[in-house]
């Protein structure tokens, strides 16, 4: 299961909704900001400026140190709050340990938050109200699965891993569609047989290879959600291990050219909605 076409059939519907916006005189911009190097920030910065130039989005970058203070970083949110050319920001996360990330994500306007960093909007995916938007990547799995007509409704999904950023509220939006959610974590006790025994398991553990070849069997769909940099083979890897996997299991994404790409295009709807609010 590629992204690209799950993506172009999301960026289609967007581009006229931009051109629309500009004809009234509203550019759908967005604020990137990215603290020190991390190479899976760098491919999401990679992805996400290919997809506003195929959108039509204004991007705005705004790079710091690795050693950044946090005022300085919160110079920038503020920056990024009071510019009403901005419409949404994407804080890539992890920040580096000597920053307080909760304190920065809470400086953030709701109306410009398009990745679910804030409060109020974990609080609209938990609780199922339309407040702010879903992170990009969970409604990216949920995009792709659907795009694939892969049924939810009543099917067994296991989770691997419990981020705030993907894990709990991928769980959340997956039940929220009537399918029956197993959460694992690292001190689950056998992971194998609770992937196995999924219709879907969405990888999101943030390590590489912590679902292998005991985790699948057939008839299974596997959403590899993980972006890791593999050391040895240079290049960036996700959580399944993909040629173990690949041949037992009906479907699978691919890393890089799965998920990602279509997180950068529901990222692209975030903003161009973000945007429309601001007119309407
Ligand atoms: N607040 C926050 N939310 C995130 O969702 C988040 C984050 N921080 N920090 C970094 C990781 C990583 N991540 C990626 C998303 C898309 C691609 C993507 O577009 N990948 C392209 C390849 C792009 C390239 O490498 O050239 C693909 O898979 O085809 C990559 C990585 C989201 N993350």
């Amino acid at each position: 299961m590629k992204g690209a076409p799950v993506a172009k059939a999301l960026t289609e519907r967007l581009v006229p909704q931009v051109e629309e916006l500009v004809s009234q005189g509203v550019r759908p911009t967005l604020a990137i900001v990215r603290v020190g190097e991390r190479e899976d920030d760098l491919s999401y910065e990679r992805g996400a400026t290919k997809r506003a130039d195929k959108v039509g989005l204004g991007l705005r970058k705004f790079v710091l140190p690795a050693d950044c203070s946090q005022e300085r970083l919160a110079g920038v949110i503020r920056e990024v709050n009071e510019d009403a050319s901005i419409h949404g920001c994407l804080l890539f996360r992890p920040l580096p340990k000597t920053l307080d990330e909760a304190a920065i994500c809470a400086l953030l306007d709701p109306a410009k938050d398009v990745d679910c960093i804030t409060q109020g909007s974990l609080y609209g995916v938990f609780a199922g109200q339309p407040v702010g938007f879903p992170p990009c990547t969970a409604e990216a799995v949920v995009e792709l699965l659907d795009y694939y007509q892969v049924p939810l409704e009543g099917a067994k999904v296991t989770v691997v891993g419990r981020s705030l950023v993907i894990g709990k509220p991928v769980s959340m939006m997956l039940q929220a569609r009537n399918a029956t959610v197993t959460m694992c974590h690292t001190r689950t006790r056998d992971l194998a047989a609770a992937c196995r025994n999924a219709d879907v398991v969405v990888a999101a553990a943030g390590h590489i290879g912590t679902v292998g070849a005991a985790c699948a069997s057939p008839q299974q769909v596997v959403v590899d959600v993980g972006i890791n940099w593999d050391e040895k083979a240079g290049k960036l890897v996700g959580d399944v291990d993909f040629d173990s996997v690949e041949p037992v299991v009906r479907a699978i994404t691919p890393v890089p050219g799965g998920v990602g790409s279509v997180t950068t295009a529901v990222l692209a709807k975030h903003v161009v909605e973000a945007a429309q609010r601001t007119v309407r």
